[in-house]
């Protein structure tokens, strides 16, 4: 990576929101909309927030915290709102707010599902390279990098744990 510094970014410059409806290819043998369904749209909205931030590619490493809170119905419009909650050096988590407009009571939209992922940004070669920071504008924001910061301290510690665990075995 090289040492360039690429200065901070709100998280207002690259937030994202797609809605779409969910028809019936969608569906699982329930009826309701398959999980896997939901988490690809999580991953894709979150894709464009890292390239944005990131001015460029940025591929998926990891995707935890998927809470799915209430089933989606064939016919719901989804709606998914993604921002960079956090940024390092090259790697972002994207947090994701999921909420449903019933088809038959569109005027109450629910919290149907939330999901924090980290995005890298790579170069054409695959390998990580440099983003902006993050400059949180709001109490919202700063109270979000704040909690990532976290998050990540424990991604990190479970996989060195992890990967020691295995050196003692
Ligand atoms: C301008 C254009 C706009 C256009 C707008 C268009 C919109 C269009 C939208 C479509 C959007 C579709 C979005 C789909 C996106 C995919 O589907 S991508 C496909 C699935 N993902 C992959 O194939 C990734 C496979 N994994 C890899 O290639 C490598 O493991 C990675 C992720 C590049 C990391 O490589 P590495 O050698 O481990 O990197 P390393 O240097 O050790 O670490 C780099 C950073 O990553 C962090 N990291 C690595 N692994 C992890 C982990 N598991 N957990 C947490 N952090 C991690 C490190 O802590 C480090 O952080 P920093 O301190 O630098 O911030």
């Amino acid at each position: 990576m090289n040492e360039l510094h690429l200065g901070t970014l709100p998280a207002s410059y690259s937030r994202v929101e797609l809605a779409m409806v969910m028809e019936r290819t969608r569906a699982n043998l329930h009826g309701n909309v398959h999980g896997g369904e939901i988490m690809k749209l999580v991953d894709s909205t979150a894709g464009a927030v890292a390239q944005r931030h990131s001015g460029g590619l940025a591929v998926t490493a990891a995707m935890d915290e998927m809470a799915f809170l209430r089933p989606v119905h064939v016919g719901d419009i989804l709606r998914t709102f993604a921002q960079v909650n956090w940024a390092g050096s090259s790697s972002m988590e994207i947090g994701v707010r999921v909420e449903a407009e019933p088809w038959d009571d569109p005027s109450t939209p629910l919290h149907v599902a939330s999901a924090y992922l980290v995005f890298v940004a790579v170069d054409g070669n695959g390998r990580a390279r440099k983003i902006p920071g993050l400059g949180p504008e709001t109490p919202d924001e700063v109270r979000r990098q704040r909690e990532a910061e976290i998050r990540r301290a424990h991604r990190l510690s479970a996989k060195a744990e992890i990967l020691k665990s295995r050196d003692g075995s």
